[in-house]
Order: C-alpha cells, then structure tokens, then sequence
C-alpha cells in the first residue's frame, strides 16, 4: 500500500535521507522510528506529496507520489507534526474546511463531520474554538481532519508527541481501531514504547539511513546474532540442564532462578534445536523451552548503538 524506493533527499551538501527503501502491506501500522533528526518527516512529506525528493521514487497504493500527487491525496490522511489553525475557527469549522478541500459534497459533509466527531470523541466540542481545545483535544482533531475524505492510508508524524499518559492511551486505542476499520497506517515517533505494543511491523531510521524493517519479531531475529532462550526444567534436573549448557561452546551468560534457566545462544533456529534435543536426550525434563523476544526498546537500543551492520 506503501512504497518507498531509493529516496534520498538533499540540502546543499547535505544528505536528510539517503537511499532509503522500504513497503508497507495493506493494513499495516508501520512504526516509522528514529530519533531527532533522523528523517522521519523529511520521508513523511515526500509520501505526503509535499517534499520533492533529490532521487528515488514513492508509491501509494501503485500511485507516485511525485508524478501523480493529485490522485495520491485522495488516497491519504496526513497529519504534520505542527499543527496550523486559522483564529476564531470552530471545530467543526474546521474539520468542514478541509471536507471542501476534498471536495465532499455539501449534502454530505454535515453527517460525515457528525460521524468523524463522533468516532475522535469530539462531539461534545463541536461548536468550541479549536484554539481553546487541550493538546490532547487538537491533537485528536487533527487526527479526525485526516479522516474527512475517507482515506484507505493514513500517515501520521507523531501524532502523540507533547501528550500526557492518559492522551497517548487515547491516541493508541484509537489507531488501533482505525486499523481495524481497514486503514493502512504509518506513524512516526522517536518513542519507541509509545508503538511497542500495537504497531504490526517497523522501521528505524538513524542519520538519514534506514537500519532494519520488517516485522518486530523479523527485525529481533536479523539484528541478534544470538537468541535469548528461558528453559523451565523439572527441580532434580536443574543442575544437569546447567551444566550442559555450561560445557556448549554456543551458550553464554547463564543464569539460573525457581527451575528456570536463562541463557544467551550464538546461533539461530538450528543451534536452539540442537540444544533442545541435547537436553531431552540427556533425560532432563523440560517443561518448556522458550525464546525470550526483545522489547522493541532493546531492539532500538541495539541497532542505534552500532552493533548491527
Ligand atoms: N529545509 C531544510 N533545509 C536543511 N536541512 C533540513 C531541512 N529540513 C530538514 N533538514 C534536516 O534534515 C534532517 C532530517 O530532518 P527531519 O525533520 O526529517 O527529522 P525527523 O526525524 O523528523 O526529526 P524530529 O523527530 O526532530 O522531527 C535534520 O538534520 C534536519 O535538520
């Protein structure tokens, strides 16, 4: 639904974004991640229609974003990470401006500003200014002003940057039903626990340069040379299990507490088969024998700190 082929964007001497590839499946929440500086909305602006690239090339939905931006605005929301509002603009003045951008006709644009009020929860602020509303309201706003139109795709950058706990649940939840009405979503932020738990796959961008996409779980298994493995055995096998991973040549920095075993395996799928069978072929029970995934903050840690090429 999503692509981008070897973008790369200049300023003078200057590289924002250098040959940065990657796609999106339909009905996807990409989490497009990196810290400040990085690119994220250098990149947001070109899918958006809204930045011309030194090179490379976007596509939504099969349309370029360079060569046929008109028909790509139809196919997206997007909100910037500032957010403009005219003075003495009500909300639902507001959120009918961009209804006739789009170009919805008169006859409909009243119910569809009741139906996107009402799914932001903004219907109780209808006729308050936008400038009065809290952050959390406007960022809400801005969100339901990306929805006028109906899109199939939604890109977002930082849609929950500046908000408190409590806006930023709000913010997740309501992506997450998004999704679940069939949006493509990508949404940028350079905090990763803010995406963790309901982004589908992700993509981290470092200096301009994109380190690693694909799915979390895709990313842990490329980025580790090794895996983490938790290994619950019955209690009178406990010391034999350890000291069979203590003498593999594979194994390193185990620990042991209440029957479980955690250990660090060089090594993929094959190497974790290997020792399974080693241990239940030496008779010692295993309960359950398991890969411990990374948070995607380790993730992040871990390609950011240079240790993955
Ligand atoms: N118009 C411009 N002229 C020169 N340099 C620019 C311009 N726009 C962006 N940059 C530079 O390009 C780099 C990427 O900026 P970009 O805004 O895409 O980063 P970002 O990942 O969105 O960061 P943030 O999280 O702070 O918004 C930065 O070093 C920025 O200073």
């Amino acid at each position: 639904m999503i692509e981008v082929r070897n973008f790369t964007k200049r300023y003078g001497d200057f590289v924002a974004v250098d040959d940065l590839s990657f796609t999106i499946g339909e009905g996807e929440i990409f989490g497009f991640i990196g810290p400040n500086g990085a690119g994220k909305s250098t990149t947001i602006r070109f899918l958006a229609t809204l930045l011309r690239p030194s090179s490379g090339e976007g596509y939504i939905a099969g349309h370029s974003v360079v060569d046929d931006p008109m028909a790509v605005r139809k196919l997206i929301g997007f909100m910037p990470d500032d957010f403009g509002v005219y003075d003495g603009m009500k909300v639902w003045e507001f959120l009918d401006f961009f209804a006739v951008a789009y170009k919805i006709p008169r006859g409909s644009r009243k119910k569809i500003i009741a139906e996107v009020l009402e799914l932001l929860d903004l219907t109780h602020k209808r006729d308050d200014y936008v400038n009065g509303l809290s952050k959390g309201m406007k960022q809400r706003l801005c969100l339901a002003k990306t929805l006028v139109h109906d899109p199939p795709v939604l890109i977002l950058d930082e849609p929950a940057s500046g908000l408190d706990p409590r806006a930023r649940a709000e913010m997740k939840a309501l992506l997450s039903e998004l999704r679940s009405m069939g949006k493509t979503i990508l949404v940028s932020s350079h905090i990763l626990p803010e995406l963790a738990d309901f982004v589908t796959s992700i993509g981290i961008i470092e200096r301009g340069k994109l380190l690693a996409a694909g799915s979390v779980q895709e990313i842990q298994r490329t980025l580790r040379s090794h895996r983490r493995l938790q290994i619950r055995v019955t209690d009178p096998d406990l010391a034999q299990a350890e000291a069979i991973l203590r003498a593999d040549s594979k194994v390193r920095d185990i620990t042991s507490y209440d029957h479980t075993l955690t250990a660090e395996v060089d090594g993929g799928d094959t190497e974790m088969a290997r020792l399974l069978q080693h241990l239940v072929g030496s008779g010692v029970g295993v309960q359950s024998f398991s890969e411990v995934e990374m948070t995607l903050d380790e993730v992040f840690m871990t390609v950011t700190k240079g240790i993955v090429n």
